[in-house]
């Protein structure tokens, strides 16, 4: 694997979760593989799971990690090609990630959607420059359109929930921010691939771009959704059609105990960070199985890197 950007970088996706499951059982059975290799995870924007868990995974492994929160400590980036760098950015992102390519043997890089250009945001312009500028396997630590290690962690703990054809009902969520599509985006998108049943919830006008609807039942009837689920994933996200607009009054589409019991003992899931008491009530927090999606980004991350490891 020459580069994890989503669910396409994948030749098996099933076989990649079953990987994941065997190191969980295992965590140190391949410490000898990352011997004198090292993964550089570049930061463009705050994390506490991804970072922690990437580089839990990388020392399973028995790999050196670097972690660079560039905007904070590096010089400030040019992404633009072919202008007078006579402004405040000293660096081209050419010659920083060809210099960071020499030090390291893995590179992972966490960017989000600006929120401001749909454009730009869906030609993942800076993973991309990352990409077509790095010597060495690129992992996306979640950019502007997906998260990529977020769904495979996803899918990892719907798996091992053992429900063979889980019925999935994602739900759009409030916010008091316009946040990236990327998550719910990317979840669709894996879901998909597994071939599970899936009905999406979210107001009108808040579809995901058509590219992530493959496969996908939409309704704007949040209860539509739960009925029956195994499993209610809750994201909110700014919309895809106004670009980068939220929603005014939004209240009613915060996930409640009241609105779980529509489902078949479903599961409540989501990324983190989840502010409480707004995307979903406390006690639905507490009996949610969000703490095993953080634990299983460890081993999403330990089976991906892994697969570099071994193929490059
Ligand atoms: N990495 C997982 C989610 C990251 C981001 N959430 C946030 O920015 C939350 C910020 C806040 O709640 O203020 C998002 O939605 O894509
Ligand atoms: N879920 C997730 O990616 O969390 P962080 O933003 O804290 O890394």
């Amino acid at each position: 694997m020459k580069q994890f950007t989503s669910v396409h970088d994948v030749a098996d996706p099933k076989k990649l979760v079953e990987s994941a499951l065997e190191l969980k059982a295992s965590p140190y059975a391949h410490k000898a593989l990352g011997k004198n290799k090292t993964v550089c995870l570049i930061f463009l924007n705050p994390s506490l799971r991804t970072r922690l868990s990437t580089q839990k995974a990388a020392m399973n492994l028995g790999m050196e990690v670097m972690v660079f929160d560039i905007n904070e400590d590096g010089w400030k980036l040019e992404f633009e090609d072919g202008v007078v760098m006579n402004g405040d950015k000293a660096e081209h992102v050419k010659e920083a990630v060809r210099v960071v390519s020499l030090y390291c043997d893995i590179i992972g890089v966490r960017t989000f959607a600006g929120l401001q250009n749909r454009e730009e945001d869906y030609a993942e312009r800076i993973l991309n420059q990352f990409i077509q500028h790095s010597s060495v396997p690129v992992v996306s630590l979640e950019s502007a359109i997906r998260h990529p290690l977020q769904s495979l962690a996803d899918m990892i703990t719907i798996y091992e929930s053992g429900i063979v054809r889980p019925k999935i009902a994602v739900t759009w969520a409030p916010h008091v921010k316009p946040l990236p599509q990327a998550v719910g985006n990317s979840f669709l998108e894996w879901a998909a691939a597994f071939g599970w049943d899936i009905t999406l919830a979210n107001p009108k006008g808040y579809n995901p771009a058509p590219e992530f609807l493959r496969g996908v039942k939409v309704t704007h009837e949040q209860a539509e959704a739960l009925d029956g689920a195994d499993f209610v994933y809750a994201k909110s996200w700014s919309s895809y059609d106004r670009y980068g607009k939220l929603p005014g009054d939004n209240a009613d589409w915060t996930v409640t105990q009241e609105k779980m019991s529509l489902t078949n003992n479903g599961k409540f899931m989501h990324c983190l960070p989840l502010r409480r008491n707004l995307v979903a009530s406390d006690s639905v927090v507490d009996n949610s199985i969000v703490l095993k999606q953080a634990e299983n980004r460890i081993f999403a991350a330990q089976s991906v890197m892994k697969e570099m490891l071994e193929n490059n």
